[in-house]
């Protein structure tokens, strides 16, 4: 996969792309992940990237034509990008969106900032994406969130082991089971002895239900959403 980034702000960028997992999967070229400075496509000796906003109101509007010239630059050759605006008020970004982008051969996420993108840019834009309800001071975090659920999907990027992991529950939205390691007990508190025994079935079946209760305490909706879409066993269901 390829993911082209337009910001204002490429050094934020930085450790995310050189660290952990993200670090090591664009290292090893199994992800390719370009940072580009809109500032780069301005033409103006002040290299303006943003202007007051038509009829008034507070703060600054993103310019369309630096971002245009980005765009059209980068995408001269190969193939188009799935094209993705991070702004507090689009589609809620969750596993399921995820998952669908990570199957897209090529990605460029504009990362909003200011009041927002000129409205002419969204005709660039596939999704609009939000990491959550509330407002950030730019869609750059929300763009390494987005990059980091989506890249630790593609083959290979996790190494085997970690990709063992039940991912047939987060990647149904399904919150986790209980995580424990050594000591046995640790100040009065004890591991459950099933995940002693090494009966994998035993364990394996306790983490579903842990899983599943968890979710359903906590987060019902996505028990419902799951029902609806029928993604749940009968036994899950029971
Ligand atoms: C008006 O403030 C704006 C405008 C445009 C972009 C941003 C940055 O993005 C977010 O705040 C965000 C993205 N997902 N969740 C939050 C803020």
């Amino acid at each position: 996969m390829r993911i082209d980034v337009l910001t204002v702000l490429p050094g934020l960028f930085d450790c995310f792309l050189k660290e952990g997992v993200i670090g090591k999967a664009i290292s090893s070229g199994k992800v390719e992940v370009k940072v580009h400075n809109i500032r780069d496509f301005t033409t103006d000796k002040h290299r303006v990237v943003d202007d007051v906003p038509y009829g008034g109101g507070p703060g600054m509007v993103l310019k369309p034509e630096p971002i245009f010239r980005a765009y059209d630059e980068l995408t001269k050759e190969g193939e188009k990008p799935y094209v993705l605006l991070t702004e507090p008020w689009g589609e809620k970004f969750n596993q399921e969106m995820a998952v669908e982008l990570s199957k897209k051969p090529r990605l460029m996420i504009i990362c909003g900032r200011y009041e927002g993108v000129d409205e002419r840019v969204k005709s660039l834009v596939d999704r609009e994406v939000s990491i959550g309800d509330y407002v950030l001071t730019g869609g750059e975090l929300p763009a390494m969130v987005i990059m980091d659920a989506v890249l630790r999907l593609i083959p290979g990027v996790l190494g085997n082991l970690e990709s063992l992991r039940a991912d047939s529950f987060s990647d149904r939205g399904l919150l986790g089971y209980p995580n424990y390691t050594r000591p046995a007990e640790f100040r009065g508190m004890k591991v459950p002895e099933v995940l002693l025994s090494g009966h994998h079935k035993k364990i394996e079946s306790w983490r579903k239900e842990q899983s599943l209760r968890k979710t359903l305490e906590r987060r019902p909706e996505i028990i419902e959403n799951l029902k609806r879409k029928g993604l749940l066993t009968k036994e899950e269901l029971e």
